[in-house]
């Protein structure tokens, strides 16, 4: 029986190498397979690994049908076994609808992969129907850490190191590194946290800072 399968996880937990690692791991035994993504860090129509793999893949717009891809497809003599989601997050619902018709109806297995919440803590429309329509939904295994060291739950959002829980929800990113943008453009960065450190945002380098301050001086 074919399922839709979503894996989930926060920023850099390791969803997109498992991505490519069940696209490896089907097509090595002669599975045909079809990679999707959407607004990946690497550019359009690329599905990137940070641990330095990359595979082309198709862009998945807003108004891009996957019920009429698959079929048009399979109408045209063409073969697909499985497909593969990455930044699943993106999509919309109608688009999971038809991720979830594809599997039902054409016994095609389904892998998405994606961040359930946004840099507030709400649920990606995507992600939200994917929890409502999955036959399995499995959490990465490798836990993504806060500062503190627990495990990390939440994707922070920070604007020239600070964070912030208003605007766009689409903004492609990096977790903190060594990108340094031009002085005149605010440098956007995703820090993954626990959630208490989130909802108190306290990032690293607040964290650092508050732990440095002088203490106040006791008053007499
Ligand atoms: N230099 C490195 N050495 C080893 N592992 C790394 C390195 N950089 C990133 N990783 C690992 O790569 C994984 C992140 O990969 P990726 O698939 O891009 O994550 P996601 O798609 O969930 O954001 C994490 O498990 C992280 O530990
Ligand atoms: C939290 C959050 C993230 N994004 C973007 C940032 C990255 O480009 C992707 C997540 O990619 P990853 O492979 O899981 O690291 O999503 C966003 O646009 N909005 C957000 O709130």
């Amino acid at each position: 029986m074919a399922e839709l399968h979503f894996f989930t996880g926060t920023m850099d937990s390791g969803k997109s190498t498992l991505a490519l690692q069940t696209n490896h791991n089907h097509a090595a035994r002669g599975r045909v397979g079809r990679i999707f993504t959407a607004h990946d860090r690497a550019g359009e129509a690329t599905l990137s690994s940070r641990l330095g793999l990359t595979h082309q893949a198709t862009e998945v717009p807003a108004d891009f049908d996957f019920w009429r891809y698959v079929v048009d497809t399979l109408t045209q003599g063409g073969r697909i076994d499985y497909l593969i989601c990455d930044e699943a997050q993106f999509y919309t619902r109608d688009q999971i609808d038809q991720l979830a018709k594809v599997v039902d109806e054409l016994q095609i297995d389904v892998f998405t992969f994606g961040i359930l919440t946004d840099f507030r803590g709400s649920l990606f429309v995507g992600s939200a129907r994917l929890v409502e329509l999955a036959d399995r939904m499995q959490t990465l295994q490798v836990e993504a850490l806060c500062w503190c060291g627990k495990k990390a739950t939440h994707n922070a959002r920070t604007e020239d190191g600070v964070m912030v829980t208003e605007g766009e929800v689409i903004v492609v990113g990096d977790v903190e590194g060594d990108h340094v943008p031009p002085s005149d453009e605010v440098n956007v960065a995703y820090e993954v946290l626990c959630r208490q450190h989130h909802r108190r945002r306290l990032t690293a380098a607040r964290a650092k800072a508050v732990s440095l301050a002088p203490e106040p001086l006791p008053f007499g």
